[in-house]
């Protein structure tokens, strides 16, 4: 059962895999099948881990929150200039309070981003989503940075994914063609105000919902909180140069419920403002996600998960943008 855990989440260098990521006999080399092991470990207790060794730059990684506090420290006005609207697609800034989470409303601003694809491209289901993505002017280099950012990400999440493709008994490969051959993607520019008494949760108790996300979080304040099994919510504190990376809800559909999609939330309780760079790696948007057969004969016993589940994953997404976004109107 996954989520049973006390402190400390677990540490993973990814790096031998990386080097092996493009060899299909990749498990047969030990340091490759340490790795899995770790994986398997990681996504069945807990669901989440810090990533290390993953081949991003510290520089990078701290170049992109460095631009990110520009951003959010800019006057209102100026942020206003890319604000999120529907005919925007549910692309662009949102001021404090205008996410929800479990009918709550979150104090966190935000820049939200998605994949951008051709209109009509996925029907009545995407049209909410089309659009350009909303890139400020100010800081300068801002978009390009990000751009070069998401590639690496995206990237990176496929071959972190192959490897729990192995942990959990599979080829490397169960997470690519048919279920993400076109992985969807989205990117959340968040900030969060320093304490504020009234109302200090940035963002509420939530599961993420793709396949695997990637957090890049400030290094000085420890902020996100996860879950585990007896309900206490256990501190992520950062190590710098790594991601936290977890599983989202289409893992655990895929994988049978084997691993599954743990709940998290954030509280910054620092004097300090915070940011966080989410990126989320996702099946494709169309792909109508069901639990794999390989992962229903290795492991039958998950009766509840394989009844229950089978949705498209786009659709998935724009429920949860209704529900998070239900205040948004044209006019607001
Ligand atoms: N793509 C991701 N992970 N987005 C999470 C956003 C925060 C939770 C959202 N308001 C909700 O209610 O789901
Ligand atoms: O701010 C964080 O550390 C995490 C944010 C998060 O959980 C999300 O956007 O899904
Ligand atoms: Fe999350």
């Amino acid at each position: 059962m996954a989520t049973d855990f006390k402190s400390l989440l677990p540490v993973i260098d990814i790096s031998p895999l990386l080097v092996k990521c493009d060899d299909s006999h990749m498990m047969e080399d030990a340091a490759v099948a340490e790795v899995v092991e770790k994986l398997d470990r990681a996504c069945r207790d807990v669901g989440f881990f810090y990533l290390i060794g993953h081949g991003i730059s510290e520089g990078l990684m701290k170049k992109v929150k460095e631009m990110t506090h520009q951003f959010f420290e800019l006057p209102y006005e100026e942020k206003l200039k890319i604000k999120i609207t529907p005919a925007a697609g549910y692309r662009g800034y949102q001021r404090i309070g205008l996410n929800f989470t479990g009918g709550k409303q979150d104090m966190h601003e935000a820049i939200d981003c998605y994949k951008e694809f051709k209109r009509e491209k996925y029907g009545d289901t995407g049209k909410i989503l089309e659009g350009p993505n909303q890139w400020p002017e100010d800081p300068q280099e801002y978009k390009e940075l990000m751009e070069e950012y998401i590639k690496l990400c995206t990237d990176l999440s496929r071959n972190v994914l192959r490897g729990i493709s192995l942990a959990l008994g599979g080829s490397p490969y169960e997470f690519e063609g048919k279920m993400a051959g076109d992985p969807f993607w989205i990117v959340r520019i968040l900030g969060y105000p320093g304490v504020n008494q009234e109302n200090h949760i940035g963002c509420g108790a939530h599961t993420d919902y793709g396949l695997l996300s990637l957090i890049n979080q400030d290094d000085d304040k420890t902020a996100l909180q996860v879950r585990n099994l007896a309900g206490d919510w256990i501190p992520v504190i950062p190590i710098p140069g790594s991601f936290i990376c977890n599983i989202g809800d289409m893992l655990k559909i895929l994988s049978n419920g084997e691993y599954e999609s743990t709940l998290h939330r954030v509280i910054n309780n620092s004097p300090r403002y915070r940011v966080c760079v989410g990126f989320f790696y996702e099946t494709n948007f169309d792909a109508m996600v069901e639990p794999l057969d390989i992962f229903k004969e290795k492991y039958p016993g998950n009766k509840t998960c394989q009844e229950n589940k089978k949705v498209v994953y786009g659709e998935h997404l724009v429920n949860k943008l209704k529900t998070t976004f239900a205040n948004l109107v044209e006019h607001s």
